[in-house]
């Protein structure tokens, strides 16, 4: 018995492999499961930057008592004969992906908490040939609390291999060109559709602020995504309005707060709100229940006339065309990649 682990020789190998990796999300809505899904993901130290002594403490003395019933009753409000709308929605882009790139490249999806995992899904992919790798955190804007932690787990899967692939990893998308005009155009459906709101509000998944002062670039990204939108959209500085959403536990996280902001603005005069989550790929609890739901109370509770959610981005049309942009440019000079690119659409297209 070797200590790394070797996989054989695939007879049709696929070299070139793709996997989007998302969060995770529990694998049903009851208390169980998501005490389960929970304690793996906020166990991890790249989420929860506490001495492990006295966090292990807080999380199994009080956390894991109380949050997971809680949460598991907002799960139920979302989930679909499916499953997870994050399992669904990532599943079926990654699917989209796959067809509009065909048989040279293998894509995959992953979760980072939960299932189908990491580890798993690349034994799957190493078993099919997979010599390349690039692996996409379809987080757009980088955090060590998302994005860092998915290197962790690929570099955790790769310690025990015997012979890893050649790896490529996306940092970040925040400001890629094609990812700010599928989000612009989804804006502009939505106009079209439902008028144009008083307000535009992008509500971003918040992070402790002491993340950002001991050095994440998190809150730049946001504040970039929000800029470069707004000069797409050719808004004023007021019209577009960048809040923090989700926030945890004590301390002060990312600020204006989403709930907050929510609260204050009918008294600000403004009656119809449009309301966008670009830091999220696909929708998921964080949107669905918090924002389209339970925002949507809160600022009808404080007088406001009508909330309109714009939903994410899910596998619509152009978040395949922004992906699969972004993989052609990461992939350019791979071997798979020189082949007659015009077969596919011209690289970074
Ligand atoms: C405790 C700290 C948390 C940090 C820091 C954090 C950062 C962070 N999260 C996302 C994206 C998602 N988070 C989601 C759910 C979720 N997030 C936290 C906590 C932190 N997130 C918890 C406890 C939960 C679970 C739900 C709950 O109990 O409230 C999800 C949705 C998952 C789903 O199943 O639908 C996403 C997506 C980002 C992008 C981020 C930092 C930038
Ligand atoms: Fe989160
Ligand atoms: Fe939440």
């Amino acid at each position: 018995m070797s200590r790394f682990i070797a996989f054989p020789e695939s007879p049709d190998p696929r070299r070139l492999a793709v996997l989007l990796v998302n969060l995770g999300t529990p694998d049903a809505p009851d208390t169980r499961s998501v005490r389960r899904y929970l304690a793996e993901f906020l166990w991890d130290p790249r989420i929860v930057e506490q001495p492990r002594w006295l966090w292990w403490l807080v999380l199994n003395g009080i956390i894991l008592r109380i949050r997971p019933g809680r949460s598991a009753r907002a799960y139920a409000k979302v989930w679909t004969a499916e499953g997870s709308p994050l399992e669904v929605e990532t599943r079926s882009l990654a699917g989209r992906l796959q067809a509009a790139f065909g048989e040279r490249v293998t894509i995959r999806h992953a979760m980072r908490y939960g299932s189908p995992s990491i580890a798993q899904t690349l034994e799957e992919m190493a078993r099919a040939g997979m010599q390349r790798l690039l692996v996409v955190p379809v987080f757009p804007q980088y955090s060590a609390t998302t994005t860092a932690s998915v290197l962790d787990a690929v570099g955790a899967v790769f310690r025990r291999w015997r012979r890893p692939p050649e790896l490529r990893f996306v940092s970040d998308y925040h400001g890629e060109s094609a990812h700010i005009e599928a989000l612009a155009r989804s804006v502009e459906r939505h106009w079209h559709e439902h008028g144009r709101g008083d307000r535009l509000l992008l509500s971003f998944h918040g992070i402790p602020e002491r993340y950002i002062r001991n050095g994440d670039p998190y809150r730049e990204q946001c504040e970039a995504t929000t800029a470069h939108l707004r000069r797409r959209l050719g808004m004023a500085e007021d019209e577009l309005l960048l809040s923090y959403q989700s926030r945890l536990g004590r301390e002060p996280w990312l600020q204006p707060y989403t709930d907050m902001t929510l609260a204050g603005l009918p008294a600000l005069g403004v009656r119809t709100l449009d309301v966008m989550c670009p830091g999220f790929a696909v929708d998921c609890l964080e949107t669905l229940e918090e924002i389209a739901m339970e925002g949507r109370e809160t600022f009808l509770e404080a007088g406001g006339e009508a909330f309109r959610y714009i939903p994410c981005l899910n596998d619509n049309d152009d978040q395949v065309a922004a992906i699969r942009a972004l993989i052609q440019r990461q992939c350019q000079g791979w071997p798979e990649f020189s082949l007659p690119a015009s077969v596919e659409g011209s690289p970074g297209a």
